[in-house]
């Protein structure tokens, strides 16, 4: 699992050996002492909780880049369903093909085929803990994940109508890779270029502000019922403001206090 770099501390012996478990990037190593090597492996196991959330928010509230901030400092893998659509669609999947043609219409695709598209790829992250960012976006995409997988958290982003124009007005995206940029905010070094291929950014039609009040709309509708899904099981954290800057503090004091309250369950049950 990526936020937890397991290793053995040498020159020991087999029975005597420690393992020292670090759960996400600066959070302090957990340091087991293995008195035998069978039953302390299957504990680590157990003791090693996966941490999973999801991240919602209308276009442009700033998914992308408070995954990414997540991503780094807590050393959780980050998922976004808009790179598997993509994904998908290069490798000319079954799945891909479909969803090609409701992308190509500026639709969303249906739930159906994004959860054939997206449940197996969470099969291959049982190891890991993530992020998803883009699922779910509707209750028949919740209800399947929450079959799929139980989750700790689910972010909720509540961000003016204004700001997201705002911000969508100055969107510039790789379309190849997803990389997203802002022209006051996280601007290229090179102005409508992409700065790890050096191949062109466009601006996407629906970032246009007249087909963000559309899309908003169509956001509302289809949220506010995964919202409530969320907020009936108690993993709902809303965050409002204008300025990701300002929110990113409060979303990391979250999860910092979530993802070493594993640790702290885990410390516990390696000394019993
Ligand atoms: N959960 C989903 N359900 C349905 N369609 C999806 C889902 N996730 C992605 N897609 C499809 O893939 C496309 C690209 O997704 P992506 O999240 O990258 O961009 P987006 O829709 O412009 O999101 P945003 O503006 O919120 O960043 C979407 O426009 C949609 O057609
Ligand atoms: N001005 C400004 N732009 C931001 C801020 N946060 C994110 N952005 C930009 O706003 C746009 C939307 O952010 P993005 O992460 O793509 O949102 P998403 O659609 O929810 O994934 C991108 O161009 C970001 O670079 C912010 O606090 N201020």
């Amino acid at each position: 699992m990526p936020q937890t770099k397991r290793r053995q501390v040498s020159g020991k012996t087999m029975s005597d050996v420690s393992l020292i478990v670090q759960y996400s990037v600066g959070s302090p190593p957990l340091i087991l002492h293995r008195r035998s090597a069978l039953t302390n492996w299957q504990l680590i196991e157990e003791m090693a909780k996966l941490f999973r959330a999801v991240i919602m928010g209308p276009p442009g509230s700033g998914k992308g880049t408070i995954s990414e901030r997540i991503a780094h400092s807590f050393g959780l893998k980050h998922l976004s369903s808009g790179d598997f659509v993509r994904e998908n669609i290069a490798a000319k999947t079954e799945a891909g093909v479909q969803a090609k043609t409701y992308i190509k219409k500026g639709l969303l695709v249906p739930d159906h085929v994004m959860t054939r598209l997206l449940l197996p790829r969470l099969v291959e992250m049982t190891k890991y803990s993530w992020l998803l960012d883009g699922f779910p976006r509707t209750l028949a995409q919740a209800e399947a994940l929450n079959s799929a997988c139980d989750l700790d958290v689910a972010i909720n982003l509540n961000i003016p109508l204004e700001t997201l124009k705002e911000r969508l007005r100055h969107r510039w995206i790789h379309p190849p890779s997803g990389r997203v940029y802002n022209m006051c905010f996280n601007p290229p070094r090179v102005q409508g270029i992409d700065d790890i291929t050096g191949e062109p950014l466009i601006q996407q039609e629906d970032d246009r502000p007249e087909a963000l009040v559309a899309r908003l709309r169509h956001y509302k509708d289809v949220a506010k019922p995964v919202i409530d899904f969320y907020k009936a099981k108690g993993i709902l954290y809303t965050f409002s403001d204008t300025e990701t800057d300002r929110i990113w503090p409060n979303i990391s004091t979250l999860l910092s206090t979530k993802i070493p309250a594993i640790q702290t369950d885990a410390r516990c049950a390696s000394t019993h």
